[in-house]
């Protein structure tokens, strides 16, 4: 199955229940375009999800979960609300049904002026609230559909008319790209069969599939006794069981909007539908960990924090006060045994590399003595401060702390980024190796601020490295919400050609060997810059 990113949702769906919406807006003229305000202004896409689904007056769930969610993926949320809930950290305390003809009143007005690429369902009440949706998406196609089949709120309040569910089923299941149930959901979906094992989830998945939907992703975060949320994805082919941590915490009211918003969040920005789901999962899991000890009300489930990111500088905005990604253009990285050879010390290889041009420098001294490795690497923190270049140190936290270096650079089995956050704080800088979409998210969830890719051509200076090619490196940065660094291999001879992909947020690249593993570092350095510029020139 493809996880590439990017790529527009196709739709084998049977021709009477899914070929009306198989033709994105953006690829034909809209009847509904409407003069354009600014004659000059350009076409910016944003990503457009529109909800449908309750208000939760407590604020965690509904309609608030969804337009939080969208917000802190980067998609524009618009909302038709089905039903207003009073409802809070106790329970449901009523509910009140907005009329149907209002529903199709706000569902006209958001999808006859708005581009709207993904249609997200929550609550939908009545059968004849189903019927509308189901006409206006004929009437208005869009990119997808996400069904949330909210039954039941968390609290085990009731939230559907039990009539609803066959025309759930018949319905609304044949035209939705992916459905979303928890186990007690699918459990209802299917008549009330048993689910406690993966193994009965997958079968639900299977069962649930043959109503319509694309894809079925059936979630364990109930499932009892186990340190893991299992959820499994089915495609109707393959079943896919997607791990993640189960976080300790009564802050879970939401979860399931959270995280039928993300997947349509994602799905809006372009990503392939299993890329969307692990998005999503993983920014739930985030959301909860960090919002474990939150409290808000006095009943037994809390809401958590969709907006995290924005709270805690690392994760987001103040990263960009801090670390200028344009300071990844020409990444110089030492290697003790290339001094040895050359016999120059680290300091002079470093104030070489940066006469010569180098922009940010990792000292990666992979067999240095940690006392020795620590005078060194406060030799160069003043050489870089002096210079204005920001110094990094691979691997070891402990030194970058004592020198108090400008940040650290951590691979995949190193020290998780998180984990390097939390020890360094929001003012430093770090950077972590990336082979695969999934691990470039991963770093961006936990707080890194660059990510390094490679190797984009064979090496011999790091021991069984995998060579990812330009392929590798455009999938990865394609899907990476942080700027990327080439690395690997990369030497005057092809450095031009890595720049030249012309490949938005990679900023520039690392360089070991073609810098230090000479014998003249600042003329090397000057003419390797001299060649990115000149690519940068040409693209
Ligand atoms: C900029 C940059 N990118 C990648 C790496 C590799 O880091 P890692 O995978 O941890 O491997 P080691 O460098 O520790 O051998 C890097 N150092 N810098
Ligand atoms: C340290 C390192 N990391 C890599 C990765 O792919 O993550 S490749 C690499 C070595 C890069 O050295 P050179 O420029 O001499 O090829
Ligand atoms: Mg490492």
């Amino acid at each position: 199955m493809s996880s590439a990113p990017l790529q527009p949702i196709l739709r084998p769906h049977p021709p009477s229940s899914i070929s009306s919406f198989s033709s994105p807006r953006r690829t034909q003229p809209s009847p509904r375009a409407r003069p354009c305000r600014l004659a000059a202004a350009r076409e910016m896409p944003w990503p457009h999800v529109l909800t449908v689904a309750g208000s939760d007056s407590g604020g965690g769930a509904g309609i608030q979960a969804d337009v939080k969610a969208c917000a802190a993926l980067g998609a524009y949320c618009s909302s038709v609300i089905t039903a207003v809930t009073a409802q809070n950290t106790a329970g449901v305390q009523g509910v009140h049904l907005v009329p149907e003809e209002f529903i199709r009143k706000q569902l006209n007005s958001v999808l006859s002026d708005m581009s709207v690429d993904v249609v997200k369902t929550g609550m939908l009440p009545s059968v004849g609230i189903v019927r509308i949706l189901c006409e206006s998406l004929r009437k208005f196609p869009v990119k997808a559909l996400v069904v949330d089949p909210v039954m039941v709120s968390t609290s085990g309040d009731s939230l559907s008319d039990p009539s609803t569910l066959a025309n759930y089923r018949d319905e609304l299941f044949a035209m939705a790209d992916i459905v979303t149930p928890n186990v007690k959901e699918a459990s209802k979906l299917l008549g009330g069969v048993s689910l406690h094992t993966v193994s009965d989830m997958r079968d639900a998945a299977a069962s649930i599939y043959k109503f319509g939907p694309r894809y079925v992703l059936v979630k364990g975060g109930d499932m009892p006794d186990s340190s893991e949320a299992i959820d499994v994805f089915y495609d109707g082919k393959e079943f896919i069981e997607l791990r993640g941590h189960r976080i300790k915490t009564c802050n879970t009211h939401g979860t399931g909007c959270t995280l039928a918003s993300s997947i349509a969040a994602e799905l809006a920005k372009g990503s392939t539908m299993l890329h969307a789901v692990r998005v999503a999962k993983n920014f739930v899991e985030s959301a909860l960990d960090h919002s474990k000890d939150l409290t808000i009300g006095n009943g037994p489930q809390g809401p958590f924090d969709h907006l995290f990111r924005l709270k805690c500088p690392p994760y987001n905005i103040g990263s960009q006060q801090r670390f200028n990604q344009d300071s990844l253009f020409l990444y110089a990285v030492t290697d003790s045994r290339m001094n040895k050879r050359w016999g120059h010390s680290i300091e002079d290889a470093v104030k070489a590399a940066i006469e010569g041009g180098a922009t940010i420098v990792q000292l990666r001294e992979k067999d240095a003595e940690s006392r020795e490795f620590l005078e060194a690497a406060k030799a160069c923190v003043e050489i870089c401060k002096s210079s204005g270049v920001p110094l990094l140190i691979n691997d070891r936290v402990d030194i970058a702390l004592a020198c108090n270096a400008d940040g650290v650079h951590v691979g995949q089995s190193d020290i998780s980024a998180r984990k390097v956050r939390e020890l360094l704080g929001p003012g430093k800088i770090i950077g972590v190796s990336c082979k695969t979409p999934a691990q470039a998210e991963q770093a961006w969830n936990d707080g890194a601020d660059y990510i390094g890719c490679g190797g984009v051509f064979p090496t011999t200076t790091k021991a069984n490295n995998p060579t990812l090619g330009f392929e590798g490196l455009k999938t990865v940065c394609l899907a990476s919400k942080l700027p990327v660094v080439a690395i690997g291999g990369i030497n005057a001879t092809n450095a031009g050609s890595v720049m030249e992909l012309g490949i938005p947020n990679l900023k520039g690249v690392a360089v070991v060997s073609a810098l230090f593993d000479r014998e003249h570092v600042m003329a090397e350095t000057r003419n390797l810059r001299s060649i990115l510029t000149n690519a940068l020139c040409s693209v």
